[in-house]
């Protein structure tokens, strides 16, 4: 199956869900990957690789090295091996390899072309579309970036099968949240479905990459729509960020992070108590955490003001409407928040 995103300025691009096709690039070509995703598939991935010259740069495999030092530490192999404006990068391996090897492309040589080879579930139905591109840094997630667009994006949902059971629940929670924000006949197909099952999984990876590709194609920067992705993420982050990034998993903490926007939409009476329960109940079926204790809900709250999302110290937050909808607000109260987060 193949999607298409189509974006002005020439961004357009093609995302395949297939099993890995024959690929060659007449350039210098760079894989960024881990010891982690090369020691599972990097053969099976030269396999179908020809470029007019290869070489590996591989980097420290963890969400705590998604930092400046091994941005530079990328910038430096593509250096050394005299890589010029036409040459490409491809980022092999999960969203961490993905928005740093989207990242460092964005700003070598002032922008060279990369192509996503997602291996984990999170970054093949969510991390590897879209180009959003960054690092951590002490103050926050994701907060030193830039948008920088793949020319493709290659799914092959059999890289899976390595996949460890947590960073498999992971990646669900990034479906869930396509689900209950866009897709209400997707959510009641999830609540009926096994993901663990080989065709399942590929319809949810194809039913999450659409839902993305459509949602990115109307708002490539994030200007309206597209902040709806990020609904569970304004508190996930800040989640991260305090354990610093070695406890919960990325989809870990947005799982919890959505549990946290749904207890807010049944005390405002966007959600019912019954539709709150049916998303905890599917994140639970794949053992995915829904509950954290916050150390300082007024700590955790200052917070908030670093989301990219605020604007002149307004916090926007995005709540669910049922199942299948949400709503985009930046209207919500302090003390609504606070009494939320207070119960968790
Ligand atoms: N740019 C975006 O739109 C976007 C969207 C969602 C998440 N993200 C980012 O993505 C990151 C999370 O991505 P992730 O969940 O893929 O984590 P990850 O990249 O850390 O990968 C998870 C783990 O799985 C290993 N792994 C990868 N592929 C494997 C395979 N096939 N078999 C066995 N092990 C494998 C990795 O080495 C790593 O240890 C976060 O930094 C998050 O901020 C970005
Ligand atoms: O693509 C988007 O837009 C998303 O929000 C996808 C999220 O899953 C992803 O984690 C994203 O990086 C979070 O947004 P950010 O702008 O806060 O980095
Ligand atoms: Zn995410």
């Amino acid at each position: 199956m193949t999607v298409n995103i189509t974006l002005p300025h020439d961004n357009s691009y093609d995302i395949f869900i297939d099993e890995l096709k024959d690929l060659y690039f007449d350039r210098k070509v760079v894989i960024v990957t881990n010891p982690t995703v090369s020691g599972f598939h990097l053969e099976y991935l030269k396999s179908k690789l020809k470029a007019r010259e290869l070489s590996i740069c591989t980097i420290p495999d963890g969400e705590e090295y998604k930092n400046m030092e091994t941005i530079e530490s990328i910038l430096a192999h593509c250096f050394t091996n005299r890589l010029d404006r036409k040459s490409l990068l491809i980022a092999f391996g999960g969203g961490v390899i993905g928005d740093m090897t989207g990242f460092a492309s964005s700003i070598y040589q002032r922008g060279i072309d990369f192509v996503q080879i997602p291996t984990t579930l999170l970054s093949q139905v969510d991390a590897s579309v879209g180009g959003k591109t960054g690092i951590n840094n002490k103050f926050g997630k994701n907060l030193v970036g830039t948008f920088h667009q793949p020319i493709a994006v290659y799914i092959d949902p059999s890289m899976l099968k390595t996949l460890p059971k947590r960073e498999f629940g992971a990646g669900v929670a990034e479906i869930v949240k396509m689900a209950v924000t866009f897709n209400k006949d997707f959510f009641e197909w999830l609540e009926s479905h096994d993901l663990n099952d080989e065709k399942n999984i590929q319809i949810a990876i194809a039913k999450s990459v659409e839902t993305k590709a459509n949602v990115v194609s109307q708002d490539e920067k994030e200007l309206g729509i597209r902040a709806a992705l990020n609904y569970g993420h304004t508190f996930g982050h800040v989640i991260e960020n305090e354990t610093n990034y070695n406890t919960y998993l990325h989809g870990e903490a947005v799982s919890i992070g959505m549990c946290m926007a749904n207890a807010l939409a049944v005390k405002l009476g966007f959600m019912s108590k019954d539709e709150e329960l049916r998303v905890n109940k599917l994140l639970e079926k794949y053992d995915i955490p829904t509950t954290y204790k916050i150390k300082n809900v007024e700590d955790f709250y200052e917070h908030f003001f670093l989301d990219k999302k605020s604007l002149d110290n307004k916090i926007k937050f995005i709540l669910p409407i049922g199942i299948g909808d949400c709503k985009i607000t930046n209207e919500i109260t302090k003390d609504d928040v606070i009494e939320i987060l207070k119960g968790f």
